[in-house]
């Protein structure tokens, strides 16, 4: 299910021109306060919190009714048309993958596919420019993605800054050219009841060269019930989640700081909900 290696490149060409326009340019797709996508940075809550050295441009694809088309840009102009083209690559490369994970688990192999209906799919730029301390920010704080399964591509040239938590100790995860990081999120966590854990992540900065990543969120549908699927509980495997709708879930995740896998607190059995 490989990918054309021109659309890694394509994709990373309009990725970088946009972020490289001028400022005025970028804001004409700027995200407003309280929303999650368009230009600019991740998880703002208040004025006086600490900012992550990343900029970003996040768009909602699938289904077509979460589009904000006033938010994508117009420039360069071969955007839009690939990232539609990207994109829909990239979704059968999720459902494929998916299908490999149903069978894993003995479900059958159109499992999640049926479950998740016409599934949401947003796709993130984030562009770290170099920084002078990197010791002092961090690119993109520690989290879980929320989706079922994310696809990360790490710019070509770009130097490493992907970490994930491993045995407590943050592993850097090094460029591989021309391949994806898939990275399992929370959904499946809760799915599998555990079996599948998504990775706690970061991003951190470089001295000198500035970074790009292009990232996909593949989650369910938002009107989606989820909890562990009954197959994967038993006595030697109680149930940790509770069943709630994905909407929800997602609501709470775009509100929520980025730290850590608290944001999967939600679904615990018998965990307070976070206020924060
Ligand atoms: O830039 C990266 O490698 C990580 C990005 C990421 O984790 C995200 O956008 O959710
Ligand atoms: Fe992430």
């Amino acid at each position: 299910h490989g990918i054309d290696l021109g659309l890694l490149k394509s994709i990373e060409k309009v990725a970088k021109d946009f972020f490289m326009l001028p400022l005025g340019e970028k804001q004409k797709h700027q995200m407003l306060p309280g929303t999650v996508q368009g230009y600019g940075q991740a998880f703002v809550f208040s004025e006086d919190q600490k900012l992550d050295w990343c900029n970003m441009l996040a768009l909602g694809l699938e289904p077509h009714f979460i589009r904000v088309p006033q938010l994508w840009p117009t420039e360069p102009v071969k955007f839009s048309e690939t990232v539609e083209i990207y994109s829909g690559e990239v979704r059968k490369l999720c459902q494929h993958l998916l299908e490999y994970i149903a069978m894993t688990l003995n479900l059958r192999a159109d499992f999640f596919e049926e479950m998740f209906g016409v599934a949401v799919q947003a796709i993130r730029m984030n562009y770290y420019p170099p920084c002078a301390r990197p010791d002092l920010v961090l690119g993109l704080s520690p989290h879980s993605d929320g989706s079922a399964l994310t696809v990360l591509q790490q710019g070509k040239g770009s130097p490493g800054g992907l970490q994930i938590l491993k045995d407590s100790k943050w592993v850097p995860v090094q460029p591989v050219p021309n391949a994806f990081v898939i990275n399992i999120g929370d959904t499946l966590e809760v799915l599998t009841n555990g079996k599948y854990k998504s990775v706690e992540h970061r991003a951190v900065t470089d001295r000198e060269k500035d970074r790009l990543s292009i990232v996909t969120f593949y989650a369910p549908s938002y009107e989606t019930e989820l909890g562990p699927i009954p197959e994967l509980v038993d006595e030697n495997n109680p149930c940790k989640y509770r069943t709630y709708n994905h909407g929800e879930y997602s609501k709470h995740y775009v509100t929520s700081k980025l730290q850590g896998k608290k944001t999967l607190e939600f679904a615990k059995v018998e965990s307070k909900i976070a206020t924060s």
